[in-house]
C-alpha cells in the first residue's frame, strides 16, 4: 500500500537504483573480476571502517526466460531455497504490500568470520517501456532489496547483521524476432540481467578473506539463480 511509512524510501530507492543499474561498466572505475560465458562481473574495492564493502556489478544475458520470469523467481520467498544455497534460515517478517516482503535470512557462516543474518525490505516493480528508444525491449522488471529495522526481528548476540543494497534488473528482448504473425516462443527470448550489490558485513572480517568468498560465491550465486529460471520456466507458457 503506498500509505506505508516505508513507501516513500521504498520508491525513491528503487528508481535510483534502476538508474545505478543501467549506467555502463566503462570509465575504468569497474574492474572486471569473473567471466563465465555471457556473464561478466564487476567491482570497485572499497573500505568503510576498515571493512571491505566492495560494490559489486554483475551483467548477465540469458535466454528461454522473460524479465518477469527472472525478478519474480529472484523475489518470491516460495523459491528462495531452491536457488539461495548462501541461507541456512529465512522468514518473511511483514508482507508491506502484494509487491514488498520484509525478509530475515541467517546466511551460513563464511569461517573464520562470524555468522551473519541479513534483515531487509524487498520490491518487485515492472518498468513499463517508457520510449519508443525501448520498443525492442518488452519491458523492465527490478528487484530491491534494502536492508531495514523490524521490530519482530529477533537479535543473537552471536550473529552479525549485515547492511546490504541489492538490485536486480530485467529486461527482455525477442531476438531473433518471431515470423511475422507467429507467437514468440521461448526460443525468442532473451533477457539482459544486471545484479549490483553493496554488502557491508556488519563487523570484522578480514579483507582477503571477504574478497576471497565474493570471488568463489557471487558468479557460482548468480550462474545457478539464471539456469534455475530457465529450467524451471522450460515447461510452462511465458510469462512476459
Ligand atoms: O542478492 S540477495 O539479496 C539474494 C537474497 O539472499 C543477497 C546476496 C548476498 C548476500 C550476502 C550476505 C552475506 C555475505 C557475507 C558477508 C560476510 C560473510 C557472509 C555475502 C557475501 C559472501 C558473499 C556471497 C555472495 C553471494 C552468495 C553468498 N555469499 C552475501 C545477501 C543477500
Amino acid at each position: 500500500a503506498t500509505t506505508h511509512p516505508l513507501w516513500p524510501q521504498i520508491d525513491k530507492l528503487t528508481m535510483e537504483q534502476l538508474g545505478y543499474a543501467q549506467q555502463g561498466v566503462e570509465g575504468g572505475v569497474w574492474q572486471l573480476f569473473a567471466e563465465e560465458g555471457e556473464m561478466k562481473m564487476y567491482r570497485r574495492e572499497l573500505e568503510e571502517g576498515g571493512l571491505v564493502v566492495d560494490p559489486l556489478k554483475a551483467v548477465h544475458q540469458v535466454r528461454g526466460a522473460t524479465a518477469h520470469e527472472m525478478a519474480h523467481h529472484f523475489w518470491s520467498p516460495d523459491v528462495r531455497f531452491e536457488w539461495d544455497t548462501s541461507i541456512e534460515q529465512m522468514t518473511v517478517l511483514d508482507r508491506i504490500s502484494e509487491d514488498t516482503l520484509v525478509f530475515l535470512q541467517l546466511h551460513k557462516r563464511v569461517w573464520p568470520t562470524a555468522q551473519r543474518d541479513a534483515l531487509f525490505w524487498s520490491h518487485i516493480r515492472k518498468i513499463p517501456p517508457s520510449d519508443p528508444a525501448n520498443a525492442d525491449a518488452h519491458d523492465t522488471w527490478i528487484v530491491c532489496n534494502q536492508s531495514t529495522d523490524h521490530p519482530d526481528a529477533p537479535k543473537d548476540e552471536k550473529v552479525v547483521r549485515v547492511e546490504l543494497t541489492v538490485c536486480f534488473v530485467c529486461q527482455t528482448f525477442l531476438d531473433p524476432p518471431p515470423a511475422e504473425g507467429e507467437a514468440p516462443t521461448r526460443d525468442n527470448l532473451l533477457t539482459k540481467i544486471t545484479y549490483c550489490s553493496v554488502v557491508n558485513p556488519g563487523g570484522w572480517a578480514p579483507a582477503s578473506v571477504l574478497r576471497a568468498v565474493y570471488k568463489r560465491e557471487y558468479p557460482k550465486f548468480l550462474k545457478r539463480f539464471t539456469q534455475y529460471v530457465v529450467d524451471k520456466c522450460a515447461a510452462q507458457p511465458i510469462n512476459f
